[in-house]
C-alpha cells in the first residue's frame, strides 16, 4: 500500500504546491465509482500543513479561514447550502455528502492519524460497516478470537447473509493466522489490546503475512484501545485505522462517533462513497464535540494512564491476575511497547469466583457501572455480562473468557479516591483474605478457586 506522501520541499515552494496539486487531483478525482460527478465535498482531508508538531501539539492547533476568524471551528448547523448557479458547484451542497465543521475535523483527524485521508461517520460500528463494505461475496476475513462483541457481531452477520468467511484465530500468534491466510484474504482485522482480555497483537509481523498471501488484502486496525495518542497502525503496516471516536477521542461520553484513516487515496474514495451513499456521516454538532475532544486527548491520556498504572500495580500487589501491558508481568509487554507510545487505561482481572466478581462490580460507588471507556469518569463492567453479552455463552467458554473477568476503564479522578473506593469494594464482596497485615485475593492465581 501507498505510504505517507509527506513533500520534502519547502512548504508554499512551487515544487510544493504543484506537487501538492497533482496528488489531491489523483486523490480525489471527480468520478464516483459508478462514473458520475462526486459531490463537491467534503473538502480533501491533507494532514500536510507544513511543519510537524510534536503530537500533543498537532492535538490542539487546528487552521481555519474561518471569515471573522473564529478561534473555535463554527457548527454548521444547516443540511443544505445555496448554491450561486442553475448548475451547483459549490464546494458543499447537502450535509449527507459533506459539511464544513465535518471536513475540518476530518482534516484534523488526518494530520494526528498520520494518515493522507480521515472520514468521520456517526459510530464506531458505523465504520466498521463502511469498511467491511468494501468485502464482496466469496471473500475471506481474518481475524482475532478476542474482539469487542460488535464487532463480532457484525462479522457473525456477514458470514451469515454475506456469504464472507470469517476466520477467528489466536492473533497473539502469527503462526495461527498464517494457517488461515490465502488468496481469497480480503481483509484482516486487528484489534490490540484486545477487549476485554488485553492481549497484543503484533500489527507489522502479520501485516507483512497478510499482504504476501494476498497483496490486495487490506489489514484493517481497531485503535480504540490506545488512540492516535498511544498508537499510528498506518505507520506499521496498516492499511486501514478505525476508532470509535466515541471513547478516547471524544472523552467525555457524550457523543458516538467512528473515525476512519487510511493513506491510500483510492481506499479512501471507495469509503466515502458509502458514506455518502448510506448517510452515516458524522452529523455537525457531534463532530464540533469530537474536535473539542480531541484537543484534551493528550492531558487526558496521561493522567487516565497513570491512574491506571497505580490501580494495576495495586491489584497486582494484592494477589489479583491483572492483565495490562503496563505490567513487567503481561506475557506481551515488550511486544507492545515496541509499538506503542503509552499502555492505555484498561484494565481487566480476574476473581476465580463470578459472584464475588458481581459483588464486587456493585459495591463499588465512584466507578460507574456502564459499558465504554475512554471516558474522564473510571468505569467498572463485567464483560461477558456487559459488553461481550452478544458472544454467546458456548463460544466465550471456546475462547477463554473468564466469566468473571472484571474491566476497568480508568478516568481522570484522584488515584487514591479510585484506590479506597476499589480496597472498600473488595473487602466488602468478600474478594479478599483480610489481616492486621492487609489483605490478599482470596482466590489468587495458584489457589484453589473456590465457591462463594
Ligand atoms: C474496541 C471497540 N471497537 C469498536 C466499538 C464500537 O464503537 P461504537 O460504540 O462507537 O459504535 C467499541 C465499543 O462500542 C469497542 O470497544
Ligand atoms: N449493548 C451494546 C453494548 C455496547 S459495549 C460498548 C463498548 N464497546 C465496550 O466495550 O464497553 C451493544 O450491544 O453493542
Amino acid at each position: 500500500m501507498s505510504s505517507a506522501s509527506s513533500s520534502s520541499s519547502a512548504p508554499g515552494s512551487s515544487a510544493a504546491s504543484t506537487g501538492k496539486t497533482s496528488m489531491l487531483s489523483k486523490a480525489f478525482s471527480k468520478v464516483d465509482l459508478d462514473g458520475h460527478d462526486l459531490p463537491p465535498s467534503p473538502a480533501p482531508s491533507s494532514p500536510h500543513n507544513g511543519r510537524k508538531y510534536a503530537l500533543a501539539t498537532e492535538l490542539v492547533y487546528t487552521e481555519s479561514n474561518d471569515q471573522y476568524n473564529a478561534s473555535s471551528v463554527p457548527i454548521y448547523q444547516t443540511a443544505t447550502f445555496k448554491q450561486t448557479s442553475g448548475g451547483g458547484g459549490g464546494e458543499y451542497d447537502y450535509t449527507r455528502s459533506g459539511n464544513p465543521t465535518r471536513s475540518h475535523l476530518e482534516r484534523h483527524l488526518a494530520k494526528i492519524m498520520s494518515a493522507n485521508r480521515a472520514l468521520a461517520v456517526s459510530s464506531g460500528m458505523g465504520a466498521l460497516d463502511v469498511i467491511t463494505r468494501l468485502l464482496r461475496p466469496g471473500d475471506e476475513v481474518v481475524t482475532g478470537d478476542d474482539l469487542y462483541g460488535g464487532t463480532n457481531r457484525l462479522l457473525k452477520y456477514l458470514a451469515t447473509n454475506g456469504d464472507i468467511t470469517v476466520h477467528h484465530v489466536d492473533t497473539t500468534n502469527p503462526d495461527k493466522v498464517q494457517e488461515v491466510l490465502g488468496p481469497k484474504t480480503a481483509m484482516v482485522l486487528l484489534e490490540t489490546p484486545t477487549n476485554p482480555l488485553i492481549k497484543i497483537v503484533d500489527i507489522s509481523t502479520i501485516a507483512s503475512l497478510a499482504h504476501a498471501a494476498n497483496p490486495k488484502a487490506l489489514v484493517a486496525v481497531d485503535n480504540t484501545m490506545l488512540s492516535p495518542m498511544l498508537l499510528n497502525p498506518l505507520d506499521i503496516g496498516a492499511d486501514i485505522v478505525y476508532e470509535s471516536g466515541t471513547k478516547y477521542l471524544s472523552g467525555h461520553h457524550d457523543l458516538m462517533a467512528g473515525v476512519i484513516a487510511v493513506q491510500d487515496p483510492a481506499i479512501g474514495d471507495k469509503l466515502f462513497f458509502t458514506i455518502n451513499a448510506s448517510g452515516c456521516g458524522l452529523s455537525p454538532f457531534d463532530s464540533w464535540l469530537l474536535l473539542r475532544g480531541i484537543k484534551t486527548l493528550g492531558v487526558r491520556m496521561e493522567k487516565q494512564q497513570s491512574n491506571a498504572q497505580r490501580i494495576a500495580e495495586f491489584l497486582e500487589s494484592h494477589g489479583f491476575k491483572v492483565r495490562y501491558p503496563g505490567l513487567r508481568s503481561h506475557p506481551q509487554y515488550d511486544l507492545h511497547w515496541s509499538m506503542a507510545r503509552g499502555a492505555g487505561a484498561v484494565l481487566s482481572f480476574e476473581t476465580g469466583d463470578v459472584q464475588v466478581s458481581e459483588r464486587i462490580v456493585e459495591s463499588a460507588r465512584l466507578w460507574g457501572i456502564s459499558v465504554s471507556f475512554g471516558c474522564v469518569n473510571s468505569l467498572i463492567s463485567m464483560p461477558c455480562r456487559m459488553s461481550h453479552a452478544s458472544i454467546d455463552a458456548k463460544t466465550r467458554a471456546e475462547r477463554q473468557m473468564p466469566e468473571d473477568i472484571i474491566r476497568l476503564c480508568v478516568g481522570i479522578e484522584d488515584v487514591d479516591d479510585l484506590i479506597d473506593d476499589l480496597s472498600r469494594a473488595l473487602v466488602q464482596a468478600g474478594a479478599v483474605n483480610v489481616t492486621l497485615n492487609g489483605f490478599h485475593a482470596l482466590n489468587a492465581p495458584g489457589q484453589t478457586v473456590g465457591s462463594s
